[in-house]
């Protein structure tokens, strides 16, 4: 599938806490029909978990270059995006909607996209991981701010 945003060739990581785990099985079985292929990096069942424990591993998949892009669902979406966020290679960005969705790809090159399963509904969670993975980043003014946010 030709897709100028990300190389699909390699598999869509995602991961999540026991708050998105439901988002999680649904946005496999999309991503899945479409003939992507998924690492899903758990949890495996709704136990209570910590969001770190799957954050970290789809980061470091994403930032290694073993992953087109990333997919992050908790609650809130902060937790996850937070911990993505310590890796430097990585731009978690949250979203709540489908202009947001769009956003975080064209004017922040975000790698990895963080869902709110309790503040959005899984068909929504659904179209913006639909937009994420087939908007560019536009590149231009947003190049050097995008290049800014890495500290050395
Ligand atoms: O971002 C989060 C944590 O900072 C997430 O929303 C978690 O899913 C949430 O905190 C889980 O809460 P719970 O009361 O343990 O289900």
């Amino acid at each position: 599938m030709e897709n100028k945003s990300f190389n699909l060739s390699l598999p869509i990581a995602i991961g999540s806490d026991h708050a998105g785990y439901d988002y999680k099985e649904e946005l496999i079985s999309f991503l899945e029909a479409k003939g992507l292929q998924v690492n899903d990096f758990g949890p495996f069942s709704k136990d209570s978990v910590d969001y770190p424990d799957f954050a970290h591993p789809v980061a470091n998949a994403v930032e290694k270059g073993e992953a087109a892009f990333g997919i992050l669902i908790c609650g809130s979406a902060n937790g996850v995006a937070i911990t993505a966020n310590k890796h430097q290679g990585i731009r978690a960005g949250l979203s709540w909607g489908e202009e947001i969705a769009r956003l975080v790809r064209q004017h922040n090159d975000a790698n990895i996209l963080c869902i709110p399963a309790r503040f959005v509904d899984v068909a929504l969670a659904t179209q913006m991981t639909d937009i994420f993975m087939n908007t560019e980043f536009e590149g231009g003014r947003h190049a050097n701010r995008v290049h800014k946010i890495a500290c050395s």
